[in-house]
C-alpha cells in the first residue's frame, strides 16, 4: 500500500527550479533511497516532503491525503519524522534531554517508552545525563534519530545519515536502520551519495540527476556496484 507519493513534483528557490516533475512513491513498511551527487537536489527533496518547501506545481500524497499544501508541522501530526542533514542535536541539553524534545510532535506518541528507544541505541542510555555537544559524530546522528523516533513516526525521512560519521559507525547506523524498519515497522525514505549506504539500507532506490528522477533500482540491481557508482562518481 501507497504511504508516500509525489506526482510531478516541481519546486525550486526564488525563481530557480530545482527540481523539475518529480514523480516517486514509498510503500508502506519500504525502505526507500534515493541517491544523487553533490547538489542534485536531495535536500531539496527533504524539505519538499516535509513542507518546509511548497511545490510549484504537482501532487504530494501521504496516507490517502493530499499534504500538497499542508505545514511541516501538520505533515509531523500526521506521522512524518525527519531528520536533516548535519545532526541538529542540542549540544547544550543532556542527551536524555534532547530526547525528551521530540515528545509531543506526533499525536499518536504518547506512550512512546525511552527503554525501547534505548535498546536501538545502547550507547545513549550510557550518555543519557551527558551534554549531546560531547558525542562524537556517530553518537549524534543517533540522537537525532532517536529523537525523531520518540515521536512514534510512520514515515522517516532521513538526509544524509552517513555525513560526517566515520565508516564503522556508518556501517552500524546503516543496520540500525534496518532493524528500526523490520521491529517498528517504521517507513524510511533517505537520501544519500555513500555507496555502502545506499546497499546496506535501500530496498530500493531512485537515481537523480540535476533535479530529476532518472532510474530506479531494486533487487539484484542493488547488488551491481557499478551501476549505483555512475550515478555517485564526481
Ligand atoms: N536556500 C537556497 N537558496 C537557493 N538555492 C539553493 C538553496 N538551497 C539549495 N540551493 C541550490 O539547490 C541545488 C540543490 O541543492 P540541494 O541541497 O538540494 O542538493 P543536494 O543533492 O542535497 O546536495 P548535497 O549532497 O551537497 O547536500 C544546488 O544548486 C543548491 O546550490
Amino acid at each position: 500500500m501507497t504511504l508516500l507519493s509525489l506526482s510531478s513534483v516541481t519546486v525550486g528557490y526564488e525563481s530557480t527550479p530545482i527540481l523539475r516533475d518529480v514523480d516517486f512513491s514509498v510503500d508502506r513498511g519500504e525502505i526507500v533511497g534515493v541517491m544523487g551527487k553533490n547538489g542534485v537536489g536531495k535536500t531539496t527533496l527533504m524539505k519538499t516532503v516535509i513542507g518546509l518547501l511548497e511545490p510549484w506545481q504537482g501532487t504530494i500524497t501521504y496516507d490517502g491525503t493530499d499534504l500538497t499544501t499542508s505545514s511541516a508541522d501538520q505533515r509531523a501530526r500526521a506521522g512524518m519524522g525527519y531528520i536533516p542533514q548535519g545532526r541538529d542535536v542540542f549540544p547544550d541539553l543532556s542527551v536524555e534531554q534532547n530526547l525528551e524534545m521530540g515528545e509531543h510532535v506526533n499525536a499518536g506518541s504518547d506512550d512512546y517508552r525511552y527503554d525501547e528507544i534505548y535498546d536501538f541505541f545502547p550507547v545513549l542510555e550510557e550518555r543519557a545525563s551527558q551534554d549531546a555537544g560531547t558525542l562524537s559524530g556517530g553518537e549524534r546522528q543517533m540522537l537525532a534519530i532517536a529523537r525523531a523516533l520518540v515521536s512514534n513516526p510512520d514515515l522517516l525521512l532521513l538526509d544524509e545519515p552517513s555525513e560526517g560519521v566515520q565508516p564503522s559507525i556508518v556501517d552500524q547506523i546503516s543496520a540500525d536502520m534496518r532493524t528500526i524498519n523490520d521491529e517498528l515497522g517504521t517507513t524510511i525514505l533517505f537520501v544519500e551519495q555513500n555507496l555502502g549506504v545506499i546497499r546496506e539500507m535501500a530496498d530500493r532506490c531512485y537515481a537523480m540527476e540535476r533535479g530529476e528522477i532518472v532510474d530506479e533500482l531494486e533487487g539484484t540491481q542493488l547488488d551491481d556496484e557499478d551501476a549505483i557508482a555512475s550515478y555517485l562518481a564526481v
